[in-house]
Parts: C-alpha cells; sequence; structure tokens
C-alpha cells in the first residue's frame, strides 16, 4: 500500500520537495508497512513557508469577511464531497478504523471551516461613547499564526486551526506530527482548489526543532500548538520570548463521576466511548471513572461484558471497532503502564494484553479498585486503559476528581439535574458532560484549564485567539492642552 504525496510540503500554492531533510517514514500502524517517506523541512523550506505567509496575509486581510467565507465554505463542500477518499488516508496515516474516520475526523474539520466561515463576517468592534468625542475598536488578525499538530486527530487539528485563523485574516504554517504528516497537505490543496490564495496556509514537515525554529521565527504573531505538556511547556516558553500569542491544547487525565443513580447502559457506553474510541488515543477522555460504591460491581460486570464484544481488528474492515495504536512507541508505553497498573495492586477486569499481531494493537482493558496514587490515576496513558476508582458521597467525588494538575474535561451520570449542574460548577476542567462524554462539536469552546492548556479553539470563544483589538480615540473637539 503506498499513499506517497506529490512532495513532502506545501508552500505558496503548491507542493514542495527539499529531499536533503531528515527522512521520515510514514508508517501504516496495522501492519507496519511503510506507506510513504517524506523529508524534514530544511531552513530554506522554513523560509519559504514563512515568506510566502507573510507576504500573502496583507491582502487577504483586506479582503471583505463574506469573500473570505466563501473559499472557506467551498472548501468544507470539497472536504465533504471526497469524504470518503481523505477518511481511507486518515486511516493509513494513523492506523484508526475506517468506521470512525468516515464520520470523525474530516467531517468535524469541514464542520470548522463551515462554522467559522459564516462567523468570520459577525466579526464587529464597538463604539464606545465619551461625552463629545468616542472610541471604536477594530478587531484585527493577528498575521502570521503557526500551527502544530499531535497524531491523533491530524486532519481535525488541522482544520480546527486553519479555519479560525483563516477566516479571520491570518495566514497560517501548519507542522503535522512527524508520526501522521499526510492529511495536512491534503487540507492545503483542497484549500487552493477553494480559491484560496497561495501563501495563506503553508505545510512543513519535521520533527520538534522544526516546530522549535517556527515557534521563534520574529515574524510569527501566534502559535497553537496541540500536544503533550511537556512539549506545550517548552513551546509556551520558546513564544513567550517574542511575547507571542498562544494557545494551546495539551493533555489531561479527566475524570468521569457515576452516581448511582444513573443510567447505567448510557454511564457504561459513554465510559467505554471516553476510553476506547480511536483505541483511547484521545485528549479529553475520562480515564479516571469514579463510580459510587454500591453499583460498582454491577457497573465493571456489565462493562467487562461490553468491553469483550468490540471488534478488534484491520482498520479498513468496515465492521471493525478498534484498530491499532498510532506506533510501535506508544504500543510499548501503553503497555508499560498496563504492567504497571497490575504492579501497583489493580485489579485487572478484562483485557491487559497486546494482540491482532502484527500491528501496534492493546486490547480494551479495564482495571478497578484503582487508587489515587497509581500511576494509572495519575498520568496521561494515551491508550485503550480505563481506570476505574470507587467513592461514596459527592464531597469525596468532587475533591478527588479535582486532585490533579490536568484540567482538559471532566463528566458526570446522574438523573439528579440539579445536582449534575452543582457538581459541574466545582469540577476544575475546560470542558465539562452532563449525562454525555466526549462529544465536541465545533460551535461548543474546547480547551483547558491548568495544566490542560490556555486559549479555547471552536465556538465563539476563538475570536479572541485569532484577533487583537485596536482602540481608536476619535477626538470631535479642540485639543485642551495646558500649555
Ligand atoms: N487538548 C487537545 O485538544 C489535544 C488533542 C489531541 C492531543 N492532545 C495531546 O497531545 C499528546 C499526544 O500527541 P503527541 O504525542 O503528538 O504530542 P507531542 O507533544 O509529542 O507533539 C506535539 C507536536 O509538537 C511538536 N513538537 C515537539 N517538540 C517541539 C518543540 N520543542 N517545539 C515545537 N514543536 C514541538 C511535535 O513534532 C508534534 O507536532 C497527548 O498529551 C494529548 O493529550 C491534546
Ligand atoms: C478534540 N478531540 C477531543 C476530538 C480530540 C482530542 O484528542
Ligand atoms: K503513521
Amino acid at each position: 500500500m503506498r499513499a506517497q504525496p506529490a512532495a513532502s510540503h506545501f508552500v505558496d500554492g503548491r507542493p514542495l520537495e527539499d529531499e536533503t531533510g531528515a527522512p521520515i517514514p510514514v508508517i501504516y500502524p496495522a501492519t507496519g508497512e511503510e506507506i510513504a517517506r517524506l523529508h524534514e523541512a530544511t531552513p530554506a523550506v522554513i523560509e519559504a513557508a514563512v515568506a510566502s505567509g507573510v507576504r500573502a496575509q496583507a491582502a487577504w486581510a483586506a479582503m471583505r469577511p463574506v469573500e473570505r467565507a466563501r473559499i472557506l465554505r467551498r472548501a468544507s463542500d470539497l472536504i465533504r464531497a471526497r469524504n470518503e477518499e481523505l477518511s481511507l488516508l486518515e486511516t493509513l496515516d494513523t492506523g484508526k478504523p475506517l468506521q470512525e474516520t468516515l464520520v470523525a475526523d474530516w467531517a468535524s474539520g469541514a464542520d470548522a471551516l463551515e462554522f467559522f466561515a459564516g462567523l468570520a463576517p459577525t466579526v464587529t468592534g464597538e463604539t464606545v461613547p465619551l461625552g463629545q468625542d468616542f472610541v471604536y475598536t477594530i478587531r484585527e488578525p493577528l498575521g502570521l499564526c503557526v500551527g502544530i499538530g499531535a497524531w491523533n486527530y491530524p486532519s481535525q487539528i488541522a482544520c480546527w486551526k486553519a479555519a479560525p485563523a483563516l477566516a479571520l485574516g491570518n495566514a497560517m504554517v501548519f507542522k503535522p506530527s512527524e508520526v501522521t504528516p499526510l492529511g495536512a497537505l491534503k487540507l492545503a490543496e483542497i484549500l487552493i482548489e477553494a480559491g484560496l490564495p497561495p501563501g495563506l496556509f503553508n505545510v512543513v514537515q519535521g520533527r520538534g526543532g522544526v516546530g522549535a525554529a517556527l515557534v521563534t521565527d520574529s515574524r510569527v504573531a501566534k502559535v497553537s500548538l496541540t500536544g503533550s505538556v511537556p512539549t506545550g511547556r517548552r513551546v509556551y516558553a520558546a513564544a513567550a520570548e517574542g511575547v507571542r500569542h498562544v494557545t494551546m491544547e495539551l493533555g489531561g487525565k479527566s475524570p468521569l463521576i457515576v452516581f448511582d443513580d444513573a443510567d447505567l447502559e448510557s454511564a457504561i457506553g459513554a465510559a467505554m466511548l471516553g476510553n476506547f474510541y480511536s483505541a483511547g488515543q484521545i485528549c479529553s477522555n475520562g480515564t479516571r471513572v469514579f463510580v459510587q460504591k454500591g453499583i460498582k460491581e454491577a457497573f465493571l460486570a456489565r462493562l467487562a461484558e461490553r468491553a469483550d464484544a468490540i471488534r478488534m481488528g484491520d482498520p479498513l474492515d468496515p465492521e471493525v471497532q478498534m484498530g491499532p495504536l498510532v506506533s510501535q512507541a506508544q504500543l510499548e508505553k501503553v503497555l508499560a503502564y498496563i504492567e504497571k497498573a497490575r504492579a501497583e495492586g489493580g485489579r485487572l477486569v478484562c483485557g491487559g494484553e497486546a494482540s491482532v499481531s502484527p500491528g501496534c494493537y492493546v486490547q480494551p482493558t479495564v482495571f478497578a479498585d484503582v487508587t489515587d496514587e497509581m500511576t494509572l490515576a495519575r498520568e496521561e496513558v494515551f491508550g485503550p486503559v480505563m481506570a476505574v476508582l470507587d467513592f461514596e458521597t459527592e464531597e469525596e467525588a468532587i475533591a478527588r476528581a479535582n486532585a490533579t494538575d490536568f484540567g482538559l474535561a471532566a463528566g458526570v451520570f446522574t438523573a439528579d439535574l440539579t445536582r449534575a449542574h452543582r457538581v459541574v460548577a466545582q469540577l476544575q476542567a475546560g470542558t465539562c458532560w452532563i449525562n454525555a462524554y466526549n462529544l465536541t462539536p465545533v460551535e461548543a469552546p474546547f480547551g483547558g484549564v491548568k495544566l490542560s492548556g490556555v486559549g479555547r479553539e471552536n465556538g465563539r470563544a476563538a475570536v479572541e485567539h485569532y484577533t487583537q483589538v485596536k482602540s481608536v480615540y476619535v477626538g470631535m473637539g479642540p485639543v485642551d492642552a495646558p500649555y
């Protein structure tokens, strides 16, 4: 199977190759096959990408918002029309089952382009009356933005960053994860086909070093990263050197609290979606499932039954519900967490093994009797490993849910809606779900508190993060100077 793109990079409206850059083999994680070979961006490629972005941005910002919006809207239509072909590529790049990529990845990317196309023309300033004088404000684009992606939702992440950036008049240089570099190149092609002027969305490939070079370029106004907390710390610090704007979408160890009056089937379904979808490689997963004592054994028994029925295997088989992890490295990391959970006294309820060889598969795994001190309750695994903890009172559940440095998401299952709102009000998380989990429609702001991030993607909130306000004071009378 080959998925070799025309060139590694996409700069100033066309594919660009420079084979002197270090090779990036692209691996299909279900078989270990190399499906493409790209090259890291050299300084010359980075320079071309940044220079063309800066050059193109001024004219783009000067266009009427509805004209910009029309192009993005066209791109979203093209994505939808090509969803099958794009989803197949996403499956090859990530190993996620076609059953998921057909509905969750590019589809959400198309939603973002459509949403920000609609929103951009509504973004206006305000007028502040000051007697006869007044101030008016203008929301201006920031300029050239850098987007850096993680490997779990490569095309969705590219779209979630490109859509608000472009809709609001910025240019973007995007660096995908070196683990899943293919989707962003397709987005660049589609945007050109939709009528985007060259230079406004450039893709450069590379590992952390290429990302670091972009973040510290003096022409860059903003950096939006989706990645881990350690990378977030480095990128945030590097961006601070130039006092650049940042959006940081980082990791989590999110709690999902299930009270004893909850609809058990729904709570179990949500816990499974929030731990096993995308083989557990989702930032907002509810990986600490707090179950109230009285229903614990019933919860675990039914959960094990449903988890054992998950169909694992070839991600290209439309019946398959769970594919491999993204890479051999991720497989080893996840298996090490499973071993540690056993060693620290977790009770294995189901799964626990690598499976279906070759490929990077891990069974859907559940540990019960997990305590707050165990590694499994503290560190982000990014694999299909659920920790079930039990609790007695509401106050206890809230305190333990918040006892983490992360704060990306949280969920509550209960039939008592007064309690649901009371609990959510006290949870330290950027996104909370009540009787639902992991739904991230583009209409809703998404992002973290505490170490899970700064800034928000999606929703109206994203406008704040891709524009800046200019205040214009208008004097209507003579200047009253004391000298
Ligand atoms: N909050 C969210 O929206 C969200 C979404 C998806 C994934 N994530 C998080 O991402 C992580 C998994 O993704 P990952 O393993 O690709 O993350 P990562 O932190 O290893 O890498 C993220 C990106 O940063 C780049 N990078 C690494 N070092 C850099 C540096 N010094 N300067 C600039 N760029 C650098 C990488 O090349 C990659 O493109 C998990 O922690 C997960 O929770 C968060
Ligand atoms: C944003 N989300 C939850 C779809 C993917 C994060 O890993
Ligand atoms: K890959």
